[in-house]
Parts: structure tokens; C-alpha cells; sequence
């Protein structure tokens, strides 16, 4: 199958960064959000981070010209009848994710495909609001996109050979390794990832240590290049949080209850980065 005009759904972090990946790699994109002033933030920090790595001489300006050129801001959900391949980034709640397929089901050509970046929330669930479930798919991208390797595809019960094929070859044409997974909820990544995020959490609730020492201990002890609470606040509490809660409803575990802090700091909009305060302070 042939993908050129591709869109993007939802401005935030991830989107923009889908967006940009693709306007890279030569594809035609369209980025939407509902909002103006989020679209507008969207684009502006491609803009930023283009020009950034033309600074540092990892492109040239043409090579950035082009990469604009490929991408377009729109806050018109029909722009989508003209795409081949459409990604969800949108806010992780099913109720929200549901709408946005049924609403691009009727816009999309039949040939479209519609993915999801979708954390954890089941594929198959998804793909049976529309009427083309065999062409729903997970295309889940690790946040920063522009720098992260790994794609997670996961396949909806219904998902046909055609589009995993599809899905996977444009994700090498991305520059970005695909790895394969079944629909479960938080599929690999986030199954293995946001428990332990979760267990930092419950470190600091139990006043085991401090914020920074949890970090510090990950960091320097375990390598890893973030601490599981400067993580938590890059990726967002909110996604954290309803990360979590799919997995204590999928599984009926109580090993993924969310910690009481991650739901006190998200009801105080305390979202992380995003918010400017999360376990940490941006301001
Ligand atoms: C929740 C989910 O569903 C799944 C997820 O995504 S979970 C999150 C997965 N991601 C991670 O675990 C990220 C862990 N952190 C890291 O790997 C690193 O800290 C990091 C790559 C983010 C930054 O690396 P660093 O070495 O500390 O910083 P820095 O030297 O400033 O940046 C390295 C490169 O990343 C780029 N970068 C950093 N932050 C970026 C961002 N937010 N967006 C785009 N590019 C970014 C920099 O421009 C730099 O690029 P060059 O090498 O081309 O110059
Ligand atoms: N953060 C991360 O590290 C990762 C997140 N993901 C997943 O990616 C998705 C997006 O996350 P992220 O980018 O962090 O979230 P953000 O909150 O940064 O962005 C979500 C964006 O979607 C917009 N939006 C909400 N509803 C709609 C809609 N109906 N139509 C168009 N736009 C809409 C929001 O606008 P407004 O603010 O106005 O509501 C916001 O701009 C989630 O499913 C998340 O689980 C996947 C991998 C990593």
C-alpha cells in the first residue's frame, strides 16, 4: 500500500513529534488538534527543534526547508479525506479515542488506515467503533519521538496482515525499529515501565527517600539516563495515571494500583513538564 499524505491527531508532545518524524522522512503531513492555541504550540516546537538541529549541523537549512514544507497545521478534523495513514495522539481516555476513530471513519477514503499511539488502551476495542477494523492498528512511539528508536505495533484481534505490513514498513521507512505485540493492556513497554514508575511513587509516598535520592538511585545505580520521577514528569502524570488504572482494570491485580500520590498530584493539575509542576518544578 502506498502512503503519502499522511495525518496526525492531537498536538501535544507526542503528535508534534510524530509530525515531525514524518515531515523528515519526506511524508506529506497534516498535524490537527481541536485547539488553535495547542496546534500553534505544536508546530512552533517542530519549528524550534528543526532549526535547533540545524544549529548543531545534523541537517541543513534546506533539508529543514523541506521538512516544512512537507507540514501543514489544521484544526479541521475533514482534512482527513485525503490520507493515506491517520495516528492518533490524543489524550489517553477511551471515551475520547473512541469518538476520534468513529468521527475519522466516516471523513477517511476507504483505503485509510487509522492507527493509534495509544499507551495502553486496548486496539481491539478501538478498532470495533469503525467499519474497517481490519485497518486499525497501535503505532505506539516512545517520547522524545524525534530521538527514540523503538515503534511498538500492536495488532487489534482484527488487525489484517495488510495493514501490519504497511504499518511496519513505514516505520523502517522512519528510521525506527518496529517491534511486534499482541494487544494486552500496556502491551510490553508500558506493562514493564509504568510499574516501576508507579513503585518510585509509592518510595516517596512511604517516606522511604526524597524525590531527587529515588532519582539518584536509578540514575547512577541502574544507569538509566532519567530517574523513574523526572520520567514520570516528561511523560505526564495524567498519561502516568491513566496508564496505570488500564492496567489494574485489564488485569484485576492489585500489584498495579495506582500510588494515592499520583492520583492527589493529577487532581491538582500537577501534571509534570507540561504543567510546569510535577515532582519536580519547571518554572
Ligand atoms: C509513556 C509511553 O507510552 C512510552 C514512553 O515514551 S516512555 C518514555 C521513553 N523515553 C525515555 O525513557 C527517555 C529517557 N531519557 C533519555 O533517553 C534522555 O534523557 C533524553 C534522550 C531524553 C535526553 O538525553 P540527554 O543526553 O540527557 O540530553 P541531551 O544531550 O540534551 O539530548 C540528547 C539528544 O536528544 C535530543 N532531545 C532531547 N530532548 C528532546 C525532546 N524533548 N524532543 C526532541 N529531541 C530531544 C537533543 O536535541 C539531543 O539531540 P542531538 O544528539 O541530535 O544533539
Ligand atoms: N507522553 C508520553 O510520554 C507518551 C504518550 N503516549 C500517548 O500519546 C497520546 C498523547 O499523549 P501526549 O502527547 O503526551 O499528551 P498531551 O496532553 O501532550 O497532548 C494531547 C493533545 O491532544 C489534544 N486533543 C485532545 N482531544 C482531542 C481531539 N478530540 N482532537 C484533537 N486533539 C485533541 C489536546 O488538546 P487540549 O490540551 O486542548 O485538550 C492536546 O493538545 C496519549 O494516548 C498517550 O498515552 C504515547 C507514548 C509516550
Amino acid at each position: 500500500m502506498l502512503i503519502n499524505q499522511v495525518m496526525v491527531i492531537g498536538a501535544g508532545q507526542m503528535g508534534a513529534g510524530i509530525a515531525q518524524v514524518f515531515a523528515q522522512a519526506g511524508l506529506r503531513v497534516k498535524l490537527n488538534d481541536l485547539n488553535e492555541d495547542a496546534l500553534q504550540k505544536g508546530l512552533d516546537g517542530i519549528k524550534k527543534r528543526l532549526t535547533k538541529a540545524v544549529e548543531k549541523e545534523k541537517m541543513t537549512e534546506n533539508e529543514k526547508q523541506q521538512a516544512f514544507e512537507n507540514l501543514e497545521g489544521t484544526t479541521d478534523l475533514r482534512a482527513a479525506s485525503d490520507c493515506d495513514l491517520i495516528i492518533e495522539a490524543v489524550v489517553e481516555k477511551m471515551e475520547v479515542k473512541t469518538k476520534v476513530f468513529q468521527s475519522l471513519d466516516a471523513i477517511a477514503p476507504d483505503h485509510a488506515i487509522l492507527a493509534s499511539n495509544t499507551s495502553s488502551l486496548p486496539i481491539t476495542e478501538i478498532a470495533a467503533v469503525t467499519k474497517r477494523p481490519s485497518q486499525v492498528i497501535g503505532m505506539h512511539f516512545m517520547n522524545p519521538v524525534p530521538v527514540m528508536k523503538l515503534v511498538e505495533i500492536i495488532r487489534a484481534l482484527q488487525t489484517s496482515d495488510e495493514t501490519y505490513e504497511a504499518i511496519e514498513q513505514m516505520t523502517e521507512k522512519l528510521n525506527k525499529t518496529p517491534v511486534e505485540v499482541n494487544d494486552f493492556p500496556g502491551f510490553v513497554s508500558n506493562r514493564i515501565l509504568m510499574p516501576m514508575i508507579n513503585e518510585a511513587i509509592y518510595t516517596v509516598y512511604e517516606g522511604v527517600s526524597s524525590v531527587e535520592d529515588v532519582d539518584t538511585v536509578m540514575k547512577l545505580g541502574m544507569n538509566h539516563p532519567m530517574g523513574p520521577l523526572t520520567l514520570a514528569d516528561f511523560i505526564g502524570l495524567d498519561t502516568c495515571l491513566s496508564i496505570m488504572e488500564v492496567l489494574h482494570e485489564g488485569f484485576g491485580d492489585s500489584k498495579y494500583r495506582p500510588c494515592p500520590l499520583l492520583r492527589q498530584y493529577v487532581k491538582a493539575g500537577w501534571l509534570g513538564k507540561k504543567s510546569g509542576r510535577g515532582f519536580y518544578s519547571y518554572e
